[in-house]
């Protein structure tokens, strides 16, 4: 099959403070997420400026894939300029009739794959005769994903005082009904936080690490509403009353140094393991590595030349869709959300 581009999708970010409050709407509408929630979000965004670093990562990590890939890349968002519609408007001006989609994000489940498939259906709903698109797989348990991880934690172990420190991996949680969702029914629901698991477990294997845990962040939603535990700042307390006095922290569930990394981990977890008086190091994220850079290539070249998929789990290779339609049957289908306005 042949392609006249790659779009580079993602979920998009605030580049000024009177951006931040569209940006949240954009985000949570008909979503059911307290008002008290957005305020608070919305101060840890105007404490740097209202500007999140997502964009300008993206744009770097795209500047390192150009020269790998045979394709002109396009970048939209979801959430924020450029949003995805407008970005497939100019792709369809310039003659693209079917392109590749990279979504930055490695994992299965509702918001962490189709979410991005919400978002092909709806910039193809707003383009006339628009083109194809089509989605590359979910790559959580690629080699080069993995080893981009483990060097990471090397280096923030190397920052730490002494050799004995505890690995501690992170992805945003989700509700715990939208988990049990995720993923084909037949396999049993789950894919996201088994997917965080594995990916955990093969970074942990990389550097030799004899214990790590899995942990969560960023919940947002109404209180009473579970969603996946226990969250990186409470798994301080449990790990120090366990006697571990050194973390690395990392954050596996993301691509880059976003806002909810540099807040929630750099400024929130930071803080506690201080208070604590524990060794923290928070491990770096893909970003513009040459290794991520390689990945998006190795994806791209699954389609345009019929390579090999590369992966380390049993997991099978999901998330390819064309137009935004289920990868598998009603894979990751939403799940109705309790306080959800629509
Ligand atoms: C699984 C997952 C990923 C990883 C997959 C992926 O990377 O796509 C992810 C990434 C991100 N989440 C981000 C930001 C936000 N997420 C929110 C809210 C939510 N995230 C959810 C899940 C996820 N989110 C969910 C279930 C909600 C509740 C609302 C809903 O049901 O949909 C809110 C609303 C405020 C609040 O936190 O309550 C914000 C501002 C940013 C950008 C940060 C920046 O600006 O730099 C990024 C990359
Ligand atoms: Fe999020």
């Amino acid at each position: 099959m042949s392609y006249d581009a790659l779009l580079w999708l993602s979920f998009g970010g605030p580049e000024g403070p009177d951006d931040v409050r569209p940006f949240l709407e954009n985000v949570t509408r008909g979503r059911g997420v307290p008002p008290e929630r957005l305020d608070e979000v919305e101060q840890h965004y105007q404490h740097f400026g209202g500007v999140s670093p997502i964009n300008a990562l993206n744009r770097a990590a795209i500047e390192a894939v150009r020269g790998l890939v045979d394709l002109p890349i396009y970048f939209g968002n979801r959430n924020w300029h450029p949003m995805v519609e407008d970005t497939l408007a100019e792709m369809k001006a310039a003659g693209v009739r079917r392109a590749l989609v990279f979504p930055t994000s490695a994992y299965g489940g509702y918001s962490a794959c189709r979410q991005y498939d919400e978002d092909v259906l709806r910039a193809r709903a707003a383009v006339e005769d628009a083109p194809e698109l089509v989605k590359l797989r979910q790559f959580f348990d690629h080699p080069l994903f993995v080893a981009s991880f483990a060097d990471a934690v090397r280096a923030a172990a190397a920052r730490l005082p002494g050799d004995d420190y505890r690995v501690v991996f992170t992805a945003h949680s989700v509700p715990v009904s939208a988990d049990k969702a995720a993923g084909p029914p037949e396999a049993g629901g789950h894919l996201y936080s088994r997917q965080v698991a594995e990916a955990s477990r093969l970074v942990a294997e990389a550097v030799g690490a004899a214990d790590h845990d899995v942990v969560w962040q960023s919940r947002s939603g109404p209180p009473q509403v579970p969603w996946l535990e226990p969250d990186i700042v409470d798994h301080l307390d449990t790990l120090y009353d366990k006697g571990v006095r050194n973390v690395v922290v990392c954050p596996i569930g993301f691509v880059s140094d976003h806002l909810e990394v540099v807040w929630d981990l750099d400024t929130e977890a930071r803080e506690r393991a201080q208070e604590l008086g524990m060794g923290f190091a928070r491990a770096a994220t893909p970003n513009d590595d040459p290794r991520f850079a390689e990945l998006v290539a190795e994806l791209v070249a699954e389609h345009v030349a019929d390579a090999p998929p590369r992966k380390l789990s049993d997991f099978p290779a999901l998330g390819c869709t064309v137009d935004g339609a289920f990868c598998a049957t009603r894979c990751c289908e939403p799940v109705k959300r309790p306080g959800a306005g629509r």
